[in-house]
């Protein structure tokens, strides 16, 4: 019987100040866990071998929550994809590989459902991985997260690492990136929104269509589900977690108007990508081994637009204020 994380244990957090990673450390410690690593980039770059091998052989972590990555919509992917390939192989391979170094007991990374084929039948099932050719938009950051997934099994294979896969959806909630350029589009449409409901201003720019579909699971949600499967699964091969609902790009920007209470009209911008045109993910899987997501779109939309409000001019991404 593998060992579950016991309150004292010592937890590594890679990429503590992320959206992911502020809330496995929030739900870490709601469950009493008080040992846990953290180190912001500038303090450890995962790019750096040397750096992670020191850190481990430091540090010696039992459980690692691999949730550190170069990460951004659609713009950002599809403008900087050597960026997302490289810096996203290597942060994987470095931890990866220096956690099978020190013996940690359980390692758990985060993929995202741009692994699945741009084609694929919806909903994604886990094995439609690699049966087909990837969305171009972000391909380069799909590739890196595929190897990483690859690296995980292929460690569990040769040498008994129990090191595990999970493949979140959309995410969104406190502590997201709402940099105008770089977000995804639910913070970057609830900053757009407010600041137009603010400035009086007739019509918010939304990018592309509106057409295309997205499932979207508040990262609480997602904490919830990477402390259950750290605790209860040890099997190869990805594991997606999500809501199994999807709505159109228009029907969610209509959805944040209205709680963010903008009165003015939403232009679609068709000279921004589309994108995928679906991506829903079969959660049978997750459901099977007893995990369920708790918070609705209208709840979790509703606590993010207060906390953006709470705490807007202080957020990740405002700094560098860019018209999207
Ligand atoms: N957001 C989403 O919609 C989805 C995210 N995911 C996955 O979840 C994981 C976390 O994503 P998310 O929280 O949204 O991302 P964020 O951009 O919010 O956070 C990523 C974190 O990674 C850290 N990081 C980036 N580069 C380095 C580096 N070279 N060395 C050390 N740390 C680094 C950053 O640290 P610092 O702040 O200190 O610079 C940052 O805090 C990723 O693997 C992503 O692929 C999957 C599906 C959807
Ligand atoms: C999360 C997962 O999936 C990501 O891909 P994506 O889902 O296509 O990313 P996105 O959230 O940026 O766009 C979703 C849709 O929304 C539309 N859209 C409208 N208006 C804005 C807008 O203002 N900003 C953005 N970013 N998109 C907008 C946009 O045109 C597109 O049709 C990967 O980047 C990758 O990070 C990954 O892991």
């Amino acid at each position: 019987m593998r060992p579950v994380m016991q309150p004292g244990d010592r937890i590594y957090v890679a990429g503590h100040r992320g959206l992911v990673g502020n809330a496995l450390v929030r739900a870490l410690k709601a469950d009493g866990y008080t040992n846990i690593i953290t180190r912001g980039s500038r303090e450890l770059d995962l790019r750096d071998q040397g750096a992670v091998q020191d850190f481990f052989e430091q540090e010696r972590p039992q459980y690692v929550f691999l949730a550190a990555a170069k990460v951004g919509g659609i713009h950002a992917n599809s403008t900087r994809p050597a960026e997302f390939l490289y810096d996203n192989l290597m942060i994987a391979a470095n931890v990866i590989q220096a956690a099978h170094e020190i013996g940690v007991t359980k390692l758990l990374n985060l993929g995202s459902t741009c692994i699945y084929p741009r084609d694929a039948a919806q909903p994604l099932r886990e094995d439609a991985l690699l049966t087909g050719p990837l969305e171009e938009t972000n391909r380069a950051y799909a590739v890196a997260k595929i190897a990483a997934i690859e690296l995980c099994d292929q460690y569990r294979a040769q040498y008994g690492d129990d090191f595990i896969s999970a493949m979140p959806t959309n995410l969104y909630g406190p502590g997201d990136n709402f940099d105008l350029m770089g977000s995804h589009v639910l913070p970057a449409l609830i900053r757009k929104l407010v600041d137009a409901r603010e400035e009086n201003a007739p019509t918010v720019s939304v990018w592309g269509s509106g057409t295309p579909l997205r499932e979207f699971l508040h990262v609480d949600d997602l904490a919830d589900a990477c402390l259950f499967l750290m605790r209860h699964v040890s099997e190869p091969g990805p594991i997606n977690v999500g809501t199994g609902q999807d709505l159109s790009i228009r029907e969610v920007a209509d959805k944040i108007k209205g709680v963010v209470g903008y009165s003015g009209e939403l232009a679609f911008d068709a000279s921004k990508p589309d994108g995928t045109p679906r991506k829903i993910t079969d959660v049978s899987r997750i459901h099977a081994l007893g995990w369920h997501h708790r918070i609705s779109l209208e709840e979790g939309l509703s606590n993010t637009v207060a906390w953006y409000l709470a705490h807007r001019g202080r957020v990740r991404g405002e700094a560098v204020a860019v018209a999207g």
